[in-house]
C-alpha cells in the first residue's frame, strides 16, 4: 500500500512537495483554504511530471495520487509524513501545528518548509514539540535535491531518522544542520548575495539582467558542481587554499562589500527592481519561465550525472536504487524510460543517435539478465556488437515514455542475435526496430570465444522461449 504524505499549504513550495511525493508513488493529501489551490497545484504537478522523470534512465515507481481535503484533520489522518508550507508567519504556523497535532499520529514526521524560523521557535507551545522539525527545500522542490534538515535541540532523534530516510527515498539530499540559526545555512548565504544584488541595483551600478549575467555566465556554473570552497581551493593554484586565503583574505577589510549594511526597503526600491525585472523577462509568463528553468535544470543535472559530480551522483545512485530487475516476460521489456530534453535535436524530436543509445541500453539489460553482468565483464568476458540495423519508423519527443521489447532470435555458442522494438507507452506506436548481432569476446585477447556455461545456458533458454512465442 502506498505511504501517505500530508501537505499543509499548497502554494509554490507545497505544490512542489506534493508533486515530488506523488511522482515517487506516495498517496498525497493536501489542505489549503485557497479555492484556487487545486488549479495551481495541478499546474505545478504537470510541470513536475514532465521534468522529474527525465532525470532518470529507468522508469519511476507507479504514480501515487493527490487528493484535496476540507480540513487539516482529514488531510493528516494516517499520514507518515506531514510537510507544512503555509506563509512565513510564526503565529500562523503555531496555529496550524496545534490543529495538526490534534489528529496526526505521534510517530509521523511534522516538518516545516520555513526559510528562516528556527525549530525552537516553531516548537514553542506545541503539544509534542519533538515531533516538529525544519525540512527546508529549494524551489523547484521536485527537481532540486537539497533539503536542510534542522531538528534544533528539542527535535526527537527518531523523527529526524524517519525524516532522513523518507527524504532520501524520494530522491532528496537531506543536509543535517547541526546548530539552529536564523535562515539555516543556505538562506543565510543567499541573503548575503541578495543584499549585495539589491545594493548594486539601488546604487545604479548594474541592472537585474547584468547581475543575472554575472552569475549565469560565470560563478553560477562553478557553484553547481564544486560549491564555494572546492572552487576556491583550485583557484589558489598548486598551493591550494592556503595561497588563495593569503592572497584574497585581506580583501575582507577592503571596501569590496557593503557587508551588513542593508539597503532601506522602500517602495522605490521595489519599483526599481520589479521594473527592471519586467523589462528583462516580462515577455515570458511565469509558467514559461518555469518550463525553461526546469528544462535547463534537467540538462545540467543530467550532465552532472554523467560526471558523477555533486547532485548528479545523488541522482545516479537513486536511479540505481529504483532500477528493478528484468521480468521474464516474452518479449522482454528491456528499457522503459522518459525521453529527456537533452536528447532532442534541431528537428525538435529525439535525435537518431539516441535511438542507437536506447537499443544499446536494451542489449546491456539483456546481458545483465543472462548473467553477463559487471562481475562477468570484470572477469574478462563480454559481448561486442558486430552489426546493428536500425529502422526509424516514427518520431518521439521530450517527455514521452518509451519502452523496448527485446527477443533473442539466435543464441548459439558465441553468436547472439537480438530483435528490439521501441514503442511509445502512451499509444503503443512502433517508433523503431533494431536487428542487432553480437559476438561473445574475451576481453584479454579481444577476440571472439564461447560464453561461460551459465551465460550460454541462459541465452539458449531465452532463444528457445522466444522462438516458441
Ligand atoms: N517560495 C520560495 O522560494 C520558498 C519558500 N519556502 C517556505 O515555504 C513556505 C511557503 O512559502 P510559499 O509556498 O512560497 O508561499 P505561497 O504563498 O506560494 O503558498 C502558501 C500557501 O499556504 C496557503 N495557506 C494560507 N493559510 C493556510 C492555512 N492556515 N492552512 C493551510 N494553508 C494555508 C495559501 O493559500 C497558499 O497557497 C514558507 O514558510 C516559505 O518560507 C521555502 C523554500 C523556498
Ligand atoms: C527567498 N527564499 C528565502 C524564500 C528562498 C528559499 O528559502 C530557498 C530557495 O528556493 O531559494
Amino acid at each position: 500500500m502506498a505511504r501517505r504524505a500530508a501537505i499543509i499549504g499548497g502554494g509554490v513550495i507545497g505544490g512542489g512537495w506534493a508533486a515530488r511525493f506523488a511522482l515517487m508513488g506516495w498517496e498525497v493529501r493536501v489542505f489549503d483554504p485557497d479555492p484556487e489551490a487545486k488549479r495551481k497545484i495541478s499546474e505545478v504537478v504537470a510541470g513536475a511530471a514532465r521534468a522529474l522523470p527525465m532525470l532518470y534512465e529507468t522508469s519511476m515507481p507507479p504514480l501515487g495520487s493527490i487528493s484535496f481535503h476540507a480540513t487539516v484533520a482529514e488531510a493528516v489522518e494516517g499520514a507518515d509524513y506531514i510537510q507544512e508550507s503555509v506563509p512565513e508567519r510564526l503565529d500562523l504556523k503555531h496555529k496550524v501545528y496545534a490543529e495538526i497535532q490534534k489528529t496526526a499520529s505521534d510517530s509521523a514526521v511534522l516538518a516545516s518548509s520555513t526559510s528562516g524560523f528556527k525549530p525552537s521557535e516553531l516548537q514553542e507551545g506545541a503539544a509534542r514539540p519533538g515531533q516538529i522539525i525544519v525540512a527546508h527545500p529549494f524551489n523547484p522542490v521536485y527537481l532540486l535535491p537539497l533539503v536542510e534538515l534542522v531538528p534544533g535541540p528539542q527535535g526527537a532523534p527518531e523523527i529526524v531518522t524517519t525524516a532522513r530516510s523518507i527524504l532520501t527515498e524520494i530522491g532528496m539530499f537531506p543536509l543535517h544542520v547541526r546548530a539552529e540559526i536564523d535562515a539555516h545555512i543556505a538562506d543565510r548565504f543567499l541573503e548575503a548575495v541578495w543584499r549585495e544584488a539589491l545594493w548594486l541595483v539601488k546604487d545604479g551600478i548594474a541592472t537585474t539582467e547584468e547581475i543575472d549575467n554575472a552569475i549565469r555566465y560565470g560563478f553560477g556554473l562553478r557553484w553547481a558542481q564544486m560549491g564555494l570552497f572546492e572552487t576556491y581551493r583550485v583557484a589558489g593554484g598548486e598551493a591550494g587554499m592556503r595561497h588563495f586565503m593569503a592572497q584574497f583574505g585581506p580583501a575582507l577589510e577592503w571596501p569590496w562589500t557593503k557587508l551588513m549594511d542593508v539597503p532601506e526597503f522602500t517602495d522605490e526600491l521595489v519599483d526599481l527592481i520589479a521594473g527592471q525585472s519586467d523589462a528583462q523577462s516580462g515577455h515570458l509568463s511565469i509558467r514559461a519561465l518555469e518550463r525553461l528553468r526546469d528544462d535547463n535544470l534537467v540538462a545540467i543535472l543530467r550532465a552532472l550525472k554523467g560526471q558523477e559530480a555533486g547532485a548528479g551522483k545523488l541522482i545516479a545512485d537513486h536511479d540505481a536504487q529504483m532500477r528493478a530487475p528484468l521480468e521474464g516476460s516474452v518479449p522482454l521489456v528491456t528499457v522503459r524510460r522518459v525521453v529527456p530534453v537533452d536528447w532532442t535535436d534541431v528537428n525538435g524530436h529525439m535525435n537518431e543517435g539516441r535511438y542507437g543509445q536506447v537499443f544499446s541500453d536494451a542489449s546491456e539489460e539483456l546481458m545483465i539478465h543472462v548473467g553477463a553482468d559487471r562481475a562477468y565483464i570484470d572477469a574478462g568476458h563480454s559481448y561486442f556488437t558486430a552489426e546493428a540495423n536500425v529502422k526509424y519508423l516514427s518520431e518521439t519527443h521530450a517527455g514521452e515514455t518509451i519502452f523496448v521489447e527485446t527477443k533473442v532470435l539466435l543464441g548459439e555458442g558465441k553468436k547472439l542475435r537480438l530483435w528490439h522494438e521501441m514503442k511509445r507507452a502512451q499509444d503503443g506506436e512502433l517508433l523503431a526496430t533494431c536487428d542487432q548481432f553480437l559476438l561473445h569476446v574475451s576481453l584479454d585477447t579481444r577476440r571472439s570465444c564461447p560464453p561461460l556455461n551459465h551465460v550460454r545456458d541462459r541465452v539458449e533458454h531465452l532463444a528457445r522461449m522466444h522462438a516458441e512465442a
